[in-house]
This record gives C-alpha cells, structure tokens and sequence, in this order.
C-alpha cells in the first residue's frame, strides 16, 4: 500500500482510472459517506479552509455533493447527476485557486482518512490512486 502524490503539472489532465466499485461495495453508501465527511472536517481545520463553505449549512451541502459524486464514481447510483448535473469537474473547480500545495494538502486529509480505516489495502490502493491522478486536473493555479 504506497499513499504516493505524483508530481503533476498545472493544466495537465492525466488518463485516470476509475476506483474499484468493490470500493463502494465494502464500504456501503453510508460508509462511503463517512469518509468524505471525515476528510471535509480535516478541511476544515487545514491551512485551505478558506476554499470551502463558511457556514455549517453550507459545509454540509458540500459534504453531500462530494459523497454523491464518490458513490457515483465508484458505480453507484447517480445521486450526482440527479443533483447536480454534468459533473465536469475541472470546470466545477474553476471558481477556487487550487495550487499544487492545495492539492497536497486535499490528498493528505485523505490519507489521513484512509490509512486507519478498516478497509483492505488493495481497496485503498485503487481509491489512494484515483484521488491522486484526478486531482491534478482540479489544479488551475501555480503557487
Ligand atoms: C479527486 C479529486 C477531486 C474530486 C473527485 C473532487 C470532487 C468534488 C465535488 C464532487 C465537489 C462538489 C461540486 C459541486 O457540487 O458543485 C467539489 C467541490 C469542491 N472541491 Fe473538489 N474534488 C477533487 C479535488 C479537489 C482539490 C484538490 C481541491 C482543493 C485543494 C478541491 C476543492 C474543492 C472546493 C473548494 C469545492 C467547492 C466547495 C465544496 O463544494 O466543497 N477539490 N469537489
């Protein structure tokens, strides 16, 4: 099980592989929900909170949006879609000043997320590789 952040360029969309439905599948949607949840707390308390929604309500909001999007991804229901339309994520990201320091710091709440969670590594690995490609196409802003 490696946690790897692969150096990735500003502007770059690399080929990236979806993560195992087995993913979903072990953790269930509930489960799946926690997660995210857990990673947007470590957000919150990090040195980008200032990216995301001030208020609790908001906050909330965005935990929901981005489970949907990961129960979506994983081969889930389309809770995404039905809410939020086309994901065009890039895009989505585009009103926020995401660097390659923003990046670390996102994939390093995960990390912190998944390296205690009961869950068998294989299943991390393909969710830890995911995370890792796609959000270099979140990327839109150099230091
Ligand atoms: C694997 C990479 C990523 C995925 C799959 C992802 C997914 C999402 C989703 C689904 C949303 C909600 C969009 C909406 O409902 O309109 C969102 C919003 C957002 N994301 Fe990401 N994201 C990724 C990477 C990042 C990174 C690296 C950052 C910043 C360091 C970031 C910052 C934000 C911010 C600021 C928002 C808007 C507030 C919010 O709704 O949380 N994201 N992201």
């Amino acid at each position: 099980m490696q946690f790897t952040i692969t150096q990735g360029l500003v502007g770059t969309r690399p080929p990236v592989v979806k993560p195992s439905p087995e993913v979903l599948k072990f953790l269930g949607e509930e489960g799946m929900r926690k997660l995210v949840s857990d990673h947007y707390d470590l957000l919150r308390q990090s040195n980008i909170k200032g990216l995301f929604p001030p208020t609790d309500e908001g906050f909330a909001l965005a935990k929901q949006h981005s489970a949907d999007f990961f129960i979506q991804i994983c081969g889930g229901p389309d809770y995404f879609n039905q809410n939020r339309g086309a994901p065009m994520m890039a895009a989505r990201h585009q009103p926020f000043r995401i660097t390659p320091e923003a990046r670390r710091i996102w994939l390093e709440s995960y990390m912190m997320v998944l390296k205690p969670l009961d869950m068998p590594d294989d299943l991390k690995q393909s969710f830890w590789n995911y995370l890792d490609i796609f959000s270099i196409w979140m990327m839109n802003t150099q230091e």
